[in-house]
């Protein structure tokens, strides 16, 4: 993958389930020019089974028309039946070594937020690291302690050059300081979906 892919990655849903609202905001997010897109579909009203690949495939046929990579999260089957640019895995998910041979020239990404995580984590499996959170976040119940600046900082000394994208908590006011820090773009999901004008949030984001 390019690193370069890392600087704006909306991650989003369906939103309670409203595919057509979720759809116009992932278009009006691509149009103003994230740079990859996460399908993180969690949560009350999340969908399932068809509805949720019915979903995902507009989301593909969607990201194909921008150029843009598609992840999904979590669910290695929705991935493949999707069509999929890649994964994204937690620590608690599929370990990245037991991937099917189908994600061998795909994108995978790993989260690794700490040492803890960084020592149980075979960096050689995956493309990407997702680090954080960076900050306080209201998108996951389950996030963790906050590792702030510092935090990102020291993640990127021992990772080396692996492309690293800071999530937890981004907005326009801290996201120069995540890649003052040494990572490669942020990982967005409040500071862009909850805006009141899409576009214009992702272009804030841009011209920092
Ligand atoms: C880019 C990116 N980084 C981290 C995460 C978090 O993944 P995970 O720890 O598995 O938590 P859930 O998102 O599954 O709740 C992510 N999704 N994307
Ligand atoms: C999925 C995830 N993983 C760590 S923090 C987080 C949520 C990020 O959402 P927000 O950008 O709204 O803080
Ligand atoms: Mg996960």
């Amino acid at each position: 993958m390019n690193k370069k892919d890392l600087k704006l990655y909306f991650v989003y849903g369906s939103d309670q389930g409203d595919v057509e609202r979720s759809l116009e905001v992932i278009r009006q997010a691509l149009e103003a020019g994230i740079t990859m897109f996460q399908l993180r579909e969690k949560g009350e009203g999340a969908l399932q089974g068809r509805a949720l690949l019915d979903f995902a495939r507009s989301v593909r046929a969607l990201t194909l028309e921008y150029g843009v990579p598609f992840i999904v999260n979590d669910d290695a089957a929705l991935a493949m039946e999707a069509g999929a640019d890649g994964l994204h895995i937690g620590q608690d998910d599929i370990p990245p070594a037991d991937l099917s041979a189908w994600f061998d020239e795909k994108i995978v990404g790993l989260s690794v937020g700490n040492a803890h995580e960084l020592a149980a984590s075979d960096l050689q499996e995956v493309d990407y690291i997702g680090t954080g959170p960076v900050f306080a976040t209201q998108s996951k119940d389950d996030a963790g302690e906050a590792i702030g600046i510092t935090g990102l900082e020291w993640m990127r000394n021992q990772v080396g050059p692996l492309p690293m994208v800071a999530i937890g908590g981004i907005t326009h006011e801290n996201y120069k300081a995540c890649l003052d820090a040494g990572a490669d773009g942020a990982a967005v999901i409040s500071a862009i979906a909850g805006a009141e004008d899409v576009g214009q949030a992702v272009r804030r984001f841009l011209s920092l």
